[in-house]
């Protein structure tokens, strides 16, 4: 060996040990979270990568308690796996707690979204724009447009249930581009508009996997010219996406523009953001635009989870037909004054929420300033995650990387709460555990919790009830047969059903029929 490589293959060694003794160091004055063995410099963020799984991460939280720390030199993730730890980071302590990741990749693609915004006070405004249009109160105006969407998918799946999870995905395109831009002519999920929110959704999801791409973790790499190998493939990535939604997604909200000044508009939200001089255009825009990302995907979820939930668990579905028929009777469909009358039903519906919740708006938080919890040490920067299911779409690509997907798969399955959690049984809901306590309404982590908490909760929450309601009063669904006539039995992994898993049977109440207001 020439002296030239000992001394290469010795300053390697000494700058190892130096780089493994300032870990150490690093490690032990700081008292990080519990979590998984830490090896040098990558800390033990990789084990997410190995093993990322919803079962992953129960058993840590089982070995860790309420928080498990995955820690990173660049990036660490703090993963909840309680409500009490949620409540006691995202809500007591909200006000550092509630960044978003990925803002440099918003930046860079030049588009927006209130889902996307960093914390502060331009997010807060639009909060509060999107609460004056989506508060309970304001909830009644939009009645008549989710019972109409209901009546016309629940008739569209009585005729070809095999089409149900496009009608399903149809249903609620239709009511969100209804409610926003005034937009009913849509008639077909390849239309240009549910595209285009479709593909621009995808592209905020992946924004926000934290550390999907390099340029959120060092956000100056977004000057590395286009040409220069991996690094440069990722910018060039990003900005023909936003190019991509630049161009596509900010135009239904300037043909309501058009309509205004042309006299020819009706209600929608663009249209009131427009009315009221509400902020700078461009925001209106690209907060109209976040109604279809946060509110699209996560319905057309909560639906599908309810078939199948009722494919699987028939007498929970015959028990609330029961109750709809008891309390509303055959003549009339239910409509939102039934509510509170029908307690079976509201509870199914919390169900559909505990149970099989996929919400793809389910979204980690950013700590914005270092902070200690219990005694430990949480870095700023930290990615919080509320949540502990893995998802296909949020894998990330490189050893830091990953995200969640549901902000509830975690709580949803503590067995101290929700004995035998993995059936559905709507039921639960009503019967106290040994301090005559009733299990948590999932409502309440289902949308979130702390100040990012989903604006469009009360009216998600309505147009779900429109649909079970209208479904349950005039339809029965059931197992699909094979050739052989066998019943098929849908699996609850992955959520979607094979089409012609399923067939819908008309029952009771006539479809044509008005809610009662
Ligand atoms: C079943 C229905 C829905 C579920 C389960 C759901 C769930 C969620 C969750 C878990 C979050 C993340 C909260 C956090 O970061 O802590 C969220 C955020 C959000 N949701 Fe929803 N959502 C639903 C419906 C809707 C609807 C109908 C809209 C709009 C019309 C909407 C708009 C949003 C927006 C804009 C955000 C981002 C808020 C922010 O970052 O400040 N969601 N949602």
């Amino acid at each position: 060996m020439g002296l030239l490589l000992f001394v290469q293959y010795a300053t390697l060694l000494l700058l190892g040990t130096l780089a493994v003794a300032v870990f150490r160091s690093l490690m032990k004055a700081r008292k990080y979270p519990p979590g998984p063995a830490a090896i040098p410099v990558l800390g033990n963020l990789h084990k997410l990568e190995n093993d990322f799984r919803y079962n992953y991460i129960l058993e840590m939280s089982k070995t860790h308690g309420d928080f498990t720390f995955f820690y990173n030199p660049v990036l660490s993730v703090l993963v909840l796996s309680s409500y009490r730890a949620m409540q006691d980071l995202l809500v007591n302590r909200g006000s550092k707690y509630s960044d978003r990741p990925g803002s440099s990749i918003v930046e860079l693609m030049g588009t927006g979204s209130l889902i996307t915004e960093p914390f502060g006070p331009k997010w807060k405004l639009q909060r509060k724009l999107f609460h004056q249009h989506l508060n309970k109160a304001a909830l009644p105006q939009y009645w008549s447009i989710a019972e109409h969407e209901a009546k016309r998918c629940t008739l569209r799946l009585q005729r070809d249930p095999n089409n149900w999870s496009d009608e399903l995905r149809l249903n609620t395109t239709r009511v969100i581009l209804g409610i926003t831009y005034d937009a009913r002519d849509i008639f077909a999920t390849d239309d240009e508009r549910a595209l285009a929110s479709g593909e621009f959704l995808g592209h905020v999801i992946e924004t926000l996997s934290p550390g999907l791409f390099w340029v959120d973790i060092f956000p100056s790499l977004k000057y590395i010219p286009s040409w220069i190998p991996l690094l440069g493939k990722e910018i060039k990535k990003l900005s023909k996406w936003g190019e991509q939604d630049r161009t596509v997604i900010p135009k239904s909200f300037y043909v309501v523009k058009g309509q205004k000044e042309a006299g020819i508009a009706k209600p929608s939200f663009a249209l009131s953001l427009l009315e009221d001089n509400a902020t700078d255009e461009r925001t209106m825009a690209w907060l109209s635009a976040s109604m279809y990302g946060g509110g699209s995907d996560t319905i057309w979820t909560a639906l599908q989870a309810f078939l199948l939930a009722m494919v699987l668990y028939p007498e929970a579905q015959k028990k609330a037909q029961d109750e709809i028929e008891r309390v509303v009777g055959n003549d009339r469909l239910p409509g939102m004054h039934d509510r509170d009358s029908l307690p079976y039903v509201e509870n199914l519906i919390k169900e559909v929420l505990r149970w099989w919740l996929l919400a793809p708006g389910a979204i980690s938080h950013r700590l914005m300033e270092d902070d200690e919890y219990k005694g430990y040490f949480i870095p700023k920067g930290t990615v919080i995650v509320p949540s502990t299911w893995y998802d296909e779409r949020f894998r990330a690509k490189l050893f830091i990387l990953f995200l969640p997907s549901c902000t509830s798969r975690c709580i949803s399955r503590d067995e101290e709460m929700y004995p035998d959690p993995e059936t559905f049984r709507p039921e639960r809901f009503t019967e106290p555990n040994a301090d005559g306590q009733l299990p948590l309404d999932p409502h309440k982590f289902a949308f979130g919790v702390g100040r990012r908490v989903c604006p469009g909760l009360d009216f998600g929450d309505m147009v779900l009830f429109s649909n079970v309601a209208i479904f349950l009063a005039t339809s029965t669904i059931l197992k699909g047969l094979d050739e052989n006539g066998n019943e098929i039995t849908p699996t609850t992994v992955p959520i979607h059903p094979v089409p012609g898993t399923l067939q819908v049977q008309n029952r009771a109440a006539p479809i044509n029929s008005a809610p009662r207001h």
